[in-house]
């Protein structure tokens, strides 16, 4: 297993917050990112686009397999850019529906076998902040530090709300919060790498805590733990 560079893992629900803390994180501590999130998600939007049913899991193996994916930094800083076969799908990847089905890919225990070697290269010096659901119980078990990000589901759906809103998708409430508490369920439940925080983990809910709060705890437990030193 490729773990020799320092890992700090932050996993958690949909909307905790886990993708936004790890790129500030990433930032302050100049290292690398792992969005793994986004991967599921491109091999959902590959699925679509390849017409490939959601439940089909030796083809989605094999899809997964074959993945031809690529984060290419942006120059200003930005965050990546997420490019699938030579397109641009930053923004076709955070639909509700590509959500919804990288949460049905992401059920099948083969598929995730597929993806692992592919997020374990993340990890190279100076070090790696990896965000997802099993980043701390599976991909990266032998991480230093792990956080566990969470919030109310009503907050958390208000957050997804905002964003996707300013985004310009139109968006109800009510039905984005059924959407998350049943993704919650999927993720939760599955036999496969199910969302549980790692036996080591320190949890942070972050319920009526803003951006700069959550930076800070973070911080505390990372200049606890001293791994960035
Ligand atoms: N502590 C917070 N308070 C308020 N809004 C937040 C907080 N953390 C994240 N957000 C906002 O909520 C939305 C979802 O956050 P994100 O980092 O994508 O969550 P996750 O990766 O856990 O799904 C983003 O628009 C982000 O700016
Ligand atoms: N390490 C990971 C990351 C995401 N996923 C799945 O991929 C879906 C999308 O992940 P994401 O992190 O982009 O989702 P959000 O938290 O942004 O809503 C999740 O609902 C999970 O089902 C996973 O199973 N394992």
């Amino acid at each position: 297993m490729s773990e020799r560079a320092p890992v700090i893992t932050v996993d958690g629900p949909s909307g905790a917050g886990k993708g936004t803390i790890s790129q500030l994180l990433a930032q302050h501590l100049g290292w690398h990112l792992l969005d793994s999130g986004a991967i599921y998600r491109v091999l959902a939007l590959a699925a679509i686009h390849h017409d490939v049913e959601l439940e089909n899991e030796e083809a989605l193996t094999l899809l997964a397999a074959h993945l031809d994916v690529k984060f290419v930094s942006s120059s200003e800083g930005e965050g990546s850019k997420v490019v699938l076969e030579g397109e641009d799908v930053t923004n076709a990847i955070r639909t509700q529906e590509v959500s919804n089905a990288a949460s049905k890919v992401a059920s099948l225990p083969r598929v995730r076998e597929a993806l692992l070697r592919r997020q374990r290269a993340f990890s190279a010096e100076p070090g790696l902040v990896a965000d997802g659901r099993d980043m701390g119980t599976v991909v990266f078990p032998k991480a230093p530090l792990k956080l566990f990000l969470t919030a109310s589901a009503e907050e958390r759906a208000q957050r997804r709300f905002n964003q996707l809103q300013d985004k310009g998708f139109d968006v109800k409430i009510d039905r984005l919060l059924a959407e998350i508490i049943e993704r919650d369920e999927r993720d939760m439940n599955r036999a496969a790498a199910p969302l549980v925080p790692a036996d080591d983990a320190i949890t942070i809910d972050t319920t009526g805590i803003g951006i700069e709060g959550v930076l800070e705890l973070v911080l505390e437990q990372v200049n606890k733990s001293k791994i960035a030193e």
